[in-house]
């Protein structure tokens, strides 16, 4: 095709389907693949080009403004005008380092976050060359033939030429309030929003099924004219964040409140002003912690990036966290706990109850086949596409020798009235039949008689009630999901969905397996260790779901079922009570209502919750829950929108792996904390013995040798412990206290009482040895090179102390003997760095006097040694004494068998 195409920003997207179409060049049957593909060159793909949150430069400059920036400049000025020029270049010298790693790190995290999208690749189903496909959406062009459904994303600015639907069209209006659309909508001028045939790319398709043409991609559509409203505003900064910028905050007022008292100590103590100063600033530069929000982002970023390779997408950074505090799990059974791969068993027909493969059944499967939206491929194995429930109910028929074509049934389709997950059914008008299937309950109170196999009617006796009502029960005893489906004759179409599904003849029931999934039952059992109940939501009957859970182990011997109807009827009051009782619960004939329900009561109660969802109307649980989970494959655009994680492989153990990360990244967390607190002691020590010496002992530790510990030492373990690998019994304790921040008292006892003191006491000792070697006593003078070799043992000492406190931090109850001495090789690394970098400075004759040092001999080395030993060991009795007095995995509600110990 030659032709040249009308710019698709002139095609009028109003005019009647037969002007678009030649406008658009196209047709009701879509475009060939070939002229497609040539399309997408002319227009470019379907995606609205990112309006780059900021430019890096600005972000680079932010990192230069943030308060500890400004904090450290004042500083810097401080010391220049204090006299000590060195010491203001050495801080300025620290500003653009800082702003430097915190600038990687963050870009770090978001790279991490937007690697997600690719991990979810949004498609359409499009005609090509007549056939329907699935086509990656950003491969959509003008012309294109798009078939739409429940749940769907619309992908770019269509013309309805098929079916009606139910548009939510907030992402462009924000008006909540689902829009009516319709093929043959009378055309009414006024504002393009409102138009009654076009639909628009970004907004969702919540109910109905329909075809249409595409008129606009990419940055033509409205939303791409918008393009600023669709783009995700700044995230909010999660609890982890907010709570360690706070800590960040307390800490640098409290260092900030310490170098002002140094001051006038200092002065008094015989120090001049400038010497004061200088230590003052040494103190409070020493002491803030620029570096933590950023490592923790990076902490994030990774763990970010881990679930993403395990199959879990998370779109915010701080669900990580979050996972990690999950102490509910609201399932649903079918696709999640169970395969999603439906065969059909067992038929039960009025007097007969046969197996699946026997001719008698022909003719309630040919009409629960014509009850269906889905596609199933020519082999009937893989291929085809929608509810496999329905997949199994065309295979049914193939399999006793009557296929329904999805193309005749669509074309001979009078009407369709869509699965309704509230009326747990759906129907459909064939000619001048009604087909209606779905729950038992929902059946059969509009069944009038019964119509069996040999075409006879009959009325729905007792006898038959009796026999039906015990089949449904032994099926579902056995975990076997059983579907209803009945029929009428009708003179004439009926009018709407309630003229249609009444005075129905019930044709039969058709039962239907769908294995648990396989590691379901271990990941159930891994959450009930880690003190996590898990409760089924589902819209299936309660003894079939019932039993499914019974299969993957949950609700052990305390397994209730509540039926949507008992939980209509519950108060808010009774409600709570039942979620307070220990046990795990099956929510049987659930409502989309209902769950919204049980997530706020459970969330009222303290829990933290994720809730997974897969249809339309779960998008509000979604929303509500902490950590919404929308299934990847199964599951619905919209709710796959709302979650706040998506499953790329929809299965339950997914899940509790994530709360495992989630888990892991939290500890680390705290490690890395627990590390960089530890050192705040050794260091404000020394500067505490010279002032309450009045100054008769020399200061033991100078400015610069401060900062070079934090700032360089310290770095990179910091940031190996930030990827340790998960603690032994991570998964065997309780969740952790909705309310427990990630700097406790605990932590703060440790890093400061005990790992703190006892790297001081050694330091101190270290010091005072070395001044003891060279002849010290209180009040003498030192000589210049005895007090470098002193000042030098203080600055090592903290630096092995720190090896020790490494060590210690890298487990928070378990010894370090179960981990094993080498499993963190990155934390190896950057202890070698660590000594590297210390020697130099110590070593190093040009930077000997900048820095205070001098190299020390196998002496003080030999007295050195130890100390990061015993610095461990001391944390390793800690620990140890913890194991013994906190029993760990004494929670929850499930059986389980004693856990190791760390
Ligand atoms: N395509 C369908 N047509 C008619 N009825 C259906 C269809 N799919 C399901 N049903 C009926 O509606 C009930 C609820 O289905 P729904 O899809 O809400 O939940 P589910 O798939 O059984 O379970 P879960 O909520 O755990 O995914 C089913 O038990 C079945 O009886």
């Amino acid at each position: 095709m030659t032709e040249t195409l009308a710019e698709p920003v002139a095609v009028d997207g109003r005019r009647p389907p037969p002007q678009l179409f030649r406008d658009l060049r196209t047709s009701a049957d879509g475009l060939g693949a070939r002229e497609a593909a040539r399309r997408l060159t002319v227009y470019g793909p379907n995606e609205l080009s990112r309006r780059r949150g900021r430019s890096w430069p600005a972000e680079l400059l932010a990192q230069f403004t943030q308060p500890l920036a400004v904090l450290l400049m004042v500083a810097a000025v401080l010391a220049w005008f204090g006299g000590t020029p060195a010491l203001a270049l050495a801080v300025v010298a620290v500003i653009p380092l800082n702003a430097g790693f915190a600038f990687v790190q963050e870009r770090q995290a978001e790279r991490a976050v937007e690697a997600l999208a690719a991990y979810l690749p949004a498609t359409a189903r499009a005609l090509r060359d007549g056939l329907l496909a699935e086509v990656p959406a950003r491969e959509l062009v003008p012309g294109d033939v798009i078939e739409i459904a429940e749940g769907d994303r619309i992908c770019a600015d269509s013309r309805l030429i098929e079916g009606d639907l139910s548009v939510d069209l907030s992402a462009l209006n924000g008006e909540s309030v689902p829009a009516g659309r319709a093929a043959d909508a009378e055309v009414v001028p006024g504002p393009l929003l409102e138009a009654r045939e076009l639909i628009f790319s970004g907004t969702a398709c919540v109910a109905g099924q329909g075809r249409a043409v595409i008129i606009h991609t990419g940055m033509h559509s409205e939303i791409g004219r918008i393009a600023a409203l669709s783009q995700r505003g700044r995230t909010d900064p999660s609890p982890l964040e907010r709570q360690v910028r706070r800590a960040t905050w307390i800490i640098a007022i409290a260092a900030v409140a310490a170098g002002a008292a140094f001051l006038p100590i200092g002065v008094v103590a015989g120090l001049g002003w400038a010497a004061a100063i200088s230590f003052a600033i040494g103190l409070i530069v020493a002491n803030v912690p620029e570096g933590l929000l950023p490592t923790i982002t990076l902490a994030l970023a990774a763990g970010v990036r881990e679930l993403a390779r395990d199959g879990a997408v998370v779109k915010r950074l701080s669900a990580v966290e979050t996972l990690g505090a999950t102490t509910v799990v609201c399932t649903d059974k079918t696709g999640t706990l169970t395969e999603n791969r439906m065969r059909v068993t067992r038929l039960w027909l009025p007097g007969a109850e046969i197996e699946a493969g026997d001719p008698r059944g022909r003719r309630l499967a040919v009409a629960a086949a014509r009850c269906t939206t889905a596609r199933e491929s020519g082999d009937g194995t893989a291929g085809g596409t929608g509810d496999p429930t329905e997949r199994a109910l065309l295979r049914l028929a193939a399999d006793l020798g009557a296929p329904v074509h999805a193309a005749d049934r669509d074309r001979e389709r009078g009407a369709l009235y869509a699965f309704d997950a509230r009326l747990k059914r759906m129907s459909t008008l064939d000619g001048d039949l009604v087909h209606t299937k779905g729950a038992v309950e929902s059946v059969l109170p509009l069944c009038i008689g019964v119509l069996a196999a040999d075409g006879t009617t009959g009325a729905l006796s007792d006898a038959a009630r009796a026999s039906l009502s015990a089949a449904v029960d032994r099926y579902a005893a056995t975990g076997l999901r059983v579907l209803a489906v009945a029929t009428r004759q009708v003179p004439a179409p009926p009018a709407d969905r309630t003229a249609a599904e009444r005075d129905l003849l019930l044709l039969g029931l058709i039962a239907m397996v769908d294995p648990p999934r396989t590691g379901v039952a271990e990941a159930v059992a891994a959450a009930h260790h880690a003190g996590i109940r898990v409760h089924v939501i589902t819209g299936d009957y309660g003894p079939t779901a019932a039993e499914i859970a019974r299969q993957v182990g949950i609700g052990g011997d305390g397994r209730r079922i509540v039926t949507g109807d008992q939980l209509d009827r519950m108060t808010e009051a009774e409600l709570d009570e039942l979620l307070a009782v220990p046990g795990e619960i099956v929510f049987a004939r659930s409502s989309p209502e209902g769950k919204l329900r049980i997530c706020e009561a459970l969330r009222a109660g303290g829990q933290i919750v994720a809730m997974t969802g897969d249809g339309v109307n779960d998008a509000p649980a979604l929303r509500h829950a902490d950590i919404g989970v929308a299934m990847g494959r199964s599951g619905t655009d919209v709710a796959r929108e709302a979650a706040t994680m998506v499953l790329t492989d929809d299965n339950f153990a997914t899940i509790v792996r994530a709360v495992d990360a989630g888990r892991r990244v939290f500890d680390n967390v705290r490690k890395f904390v627990l590390y960089i607190f530890a050192h705040a002691v050794p260091e404000i020590v020394p500067f505490l013995i010279f002032a309450m010496s009045g100054g008769a002992v020399p200061l033991p530790l100078t400015v610069l040798q401060i900062l070079a510990i934090d700032l360089g030492t310290e770095t990179l373990p910091a940031l190996a412990l930030g990827r340790e690998p998960a603690e032994p019994g991570l998964m065997d304790r309780p969740p952790r206290p909705p309310g427990q921040g990630v700097i406790d008292r605990r932590l703060l006892l440790r890093a400061w009482g005990l790992l703190g003191v006892v790297s001081a006491v050694l330091v101190t000792a270290g010091y005072f040895w070395a001044l003891w070697r060279a002849g010290w006593h209180p009040g003498a003078g030192l000589s210049g090179g005895d007090y470098r070799r002193a000042t030098t043992m203080t600055f090592a000492g903290i630096v092995a102390c720190q090896i020790g406190t490494a060590f210690a931090a890298r487990t928070d109850h378990a010894s370090l003997r179960s981990i094993g001495l080498f499993s963190n090789r990155l934390l190896l690394a950057g202890i070698a760095f660590e000594l590297v970098f210390a020697a130099v400075l110590i070593y190093l004759p040009p930077l000997q006097p900048i820095f205070s040092t001098a190299a020390l001999g196998p002496a003080e080395l030999a007295f050195l040694l130890p100390f990061p030993l015993i610095v461990w060991a001391a944390d390793e009795v800690y620990r140890w004494r913890g194991r013994r007095t906190r029993p760990r995995g004494t929670l929850g509600s499930a059986p389980k068998s004693s856990t190791a110990r760390g």
